[in-house]
C-alpha cells in the first residue's frame, strides 16, 4: 500500500481550503494535514466536514500543557473523526499519556482512536539553535531518539522527526512505531523556515513512514503536478 502524504493545508480560510482542493484534483479520501491558522479561523465544524467527507485528516494542534488539560482537549478531538493529532514530546511522558488515554476516552464506541504523535523537535530547529538557545548538549540525533523513547514508553503511536533522524530512530526505537516527516523539500525548492530538510526519495530511503509537505504542493504554480510528483517520488 501506498505511504501517506499528508499535504499541509496551512490557509487561513474554507474558501482558500476549497480552492486548493479543487486544484489538487485530488479524491475525497486524499490525506491532508490541518493546521493551527485554518483550525484557528474555521474550527472544529469544519473539521468534522472535512471528516464526514472521507478526508484523511492529520490535526496538527501540537498540543502542549499539563496533562490534565491535555487529556480534556484530547477526549474533544477524539470526536471529530480525525486520523492523527501532535503534542510536544518535550511536555513529558506524563502529558502524552494523558493526550493519548483522552483520545481513547473520547473516541465514539466502534470507531478508531486516532493516533497520537509526538513532536520531537520541530524541523525549523537547527543544531544551533538546539545548542545555543535549547541550551540542549546532546546532538539533535541523540535527543530525538531521547524524546522518542519518551513517547514510545507514554503510549503514543509514533513521532513527529525530520527524516535525516529516521535511520537512526528505527534502530534505537523500533520498527513498530510511526516516523511521520516534514521539513519535505523536492529538489529545487526553497527552504523557507524549515532547517533539517530531504527530499520525498531520500524520506523514502531512510525509512519515512508518511511524509507531511505544504508550500512545495500548495504554492506550486501546478499544485496537483507537485503533489503528483512528491507521490510518486516518496514512493
Ligand atoms: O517539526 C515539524 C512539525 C510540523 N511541521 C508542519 O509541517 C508542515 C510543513 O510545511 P512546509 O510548507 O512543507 O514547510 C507545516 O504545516 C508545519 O506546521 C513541520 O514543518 N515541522
Amino acid at each position: 500500500m501506498a505511504k501517506p502524504v499528508f499535504v499541509a493545508l496551512d490557509l487561513d480560510n474554507e474558501e482558500k481550503l476549497k480552492q486548493i482542493l479543487a486544484k489538487l484534483g485530488a479524491p475525497k479520501d486524499t490525506y491532508i494535514k490541518v493546521g493551527m491558522e485554518l483550525f484557528f479561523n474555521s474550527g472544529s465544524n469544519l473539521v468534522r466536514k472535512l471528516a464526514d467527507q472521507g478526508y484523511k485528516i492529520f490535526l496538527d494542534l501540537k498540543m502542549h500543557d499539563i496533562p490534565n488539560t491535555v487529556y480534556n482537549g484530547a477526549k474533544q478531538l477524539a470526536q471529530l473523526g480525525i486520523t492523527c493529532t501532535t503534542v510536544h514530546a518535550l511536555g513529558g511522558g506524563q502529558m502524552i499519556k494523558a493526550a493519548k488515554d483522552g483520545l481513547v476516552a473520547g473516541t465514539p464506541t466502534g470507531k478508531t482512536v486516532p493516533k497520537l504523535l509526538a513532536v520531537t523537535e520541530l524541523t525549523s530547529i537547527s543544531d544551533v539553535i538546539l545548542k545555543h538557545e535549547q541550551n540542549c548538549s546532546l546532538p539533535m540525533n541523540d535527543q530525538v531518539i531521547s524524546l522518542a523513547k519518551t513517547a514510545k514508553k507514554a503510549n503514543a503511536d509514533g513521532v513527529i522527526c525530520s527524516p535525516l533522524e529516521v535511520k537512526d530512530l528505527r534502530k534505537a526505537v523500533g520498527d513498530d512505531f510511526l516516523y511521520v516527516t516534514p521539513g519535505i523539500r523536492p529538489q529545487g525548492n526553497a527552504n523557507d523556515d524549515q532547517a533539517r530538510t530531504a527530499t520525498p526519495a531520500q524520506a523514502k530511503e531512510y525509512g519515512s513512514s508518511a511524509i507531511v509537505v505544504g508550500r512545495p504542493i500548495t504554492l506550486a504554480s501546478n499544485p496537483q503536478e507537485a503533489y503528483e510528483a512528491i507521490k510518486k517520488e516518496f514512493n
